[in-house]
């Protein structure tokens, strides 16, 4: 059986609704034969971050080597990366096997307000990470922290998505959960030359646990599968329209999305394959 690999670099959600356990369960989902390599665990859970815990550079770089010497990589996500040390590890790596279909989701704040990234480690993203991407998906309050300039328009979010283009990115979604588009959520992906947007109803919820982590793993499993990357961002508003739609309601807080929701619906016929 030909199964592709697709590997997570991201930290680990001890309530399993986010980092690293999102992104296995999304490559689970899609097929792909999924790998991690943990950058810090944080004690998490619905209500919050209640500690974060970085594993040493040693470690993680020990973890990408033992993948890469032996398992091969058709594709990899990075999520929670911590510090500009682990940054810079990272991208050695992923130079040194040449590695490709790289997605790069720039975590900084998780949903309850707790820094999952060091501030000075911005800088390492721009320079040592960006230019090795296929693709970069901030949010918006990333992409504002990223660019340097206010996002509240559209005409904001595509000019910020060319100046992250500039950076040295392949391609830029800029996701749209965090604004204020009245009714609809809208997630602009910016190939470089042409602006698409992917424009959904605003879930009233407070399960949104993860949909950053979830979104951009799905865009991993997919290039690693050799879909083209606007086809691969498709299948991730879907995926990720699905999972928050089929609320799974765990935990007082925040909850996680369900994702076998997606697969569940297409097994009915509700979505295009
Ligand atoms: N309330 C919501 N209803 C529908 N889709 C949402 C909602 N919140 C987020 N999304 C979707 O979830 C994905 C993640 O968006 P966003 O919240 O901006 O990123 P992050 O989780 O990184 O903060 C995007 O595809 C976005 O459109
Ligand atoms: C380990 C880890 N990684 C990432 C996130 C961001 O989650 P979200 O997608 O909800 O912004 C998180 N809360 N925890």
């Amino acid at each position: 059986m030909n199964v592709k690999h697709a590997l997570t670099i991201a930290g680990s959600d001890s309530g399993g609704g986010a980092g690293i356990q999102a992104d296995l369960k999304v490559f689970q989902e899609l097929q792909v034969y999924g790998m991690s390599a943990i950058t810090a665990v944080t004690a998490q859970n619905t209500l919050g971050v209640h500690g974060v815990y970085p594993m040493t550079v040693e470690a993680v770089e020990a973890q990408l080597t033992a993948v890469g010497e032996d398992l091969g990589v058709d594709a990899l996500k990075t999520g929670m990366l911590f510090s500009s040390e682990i940054i810079k590890g990272v991208a050695n790596k992923i130079r040194y096997y040449e590695w490709k279909n790289i997605v790069i989701d720039p975590v900084m704040i998780a949903k309850g307000g707790s820094k999952l990234l060091e501030d000075e480690a911005v800088t390492a993203i721009i320079h040592d990470l960006i230019p090795l991407s296929t693709v970069i998906t901030p949010n918006i309050p990333e992409a504002e922290v990223l660019t340097g300039a206010k996002i509240v328009t559209i005409k904001d979010r595509k000019d910020a998505a060319v100046s992250l283009s500039k950076m040295g990115t392949k391609s830029v979604v800029i996701k749209g959960g965090h604004a204020e588009d009245g009714e609809n959520v809208i997630d602009l992906f910016y190939d470089g030359e042409e602006f698409y947007e992917f424009k959904n109803t605003r879930k009233n919820t407070v399960n949104t646990h993860g949909t950053g982590c979830t979104f951009s793993a799905v865009i991993a499993a997919e290039l690693a599968k050799g879909k083209e990357i606007v086809e691969a961002v498709r299948i991730a508003v879907m995926f990720t329209q699905a999972a928050i739609t089929e609320d799974l309601n765990i935990g007082q807080g925040h909850g996680p999305t369900n994702h076998w929701a997606y697969n569940r619906q297409l097994n009915r016929g509700n979505l295009d394959e």
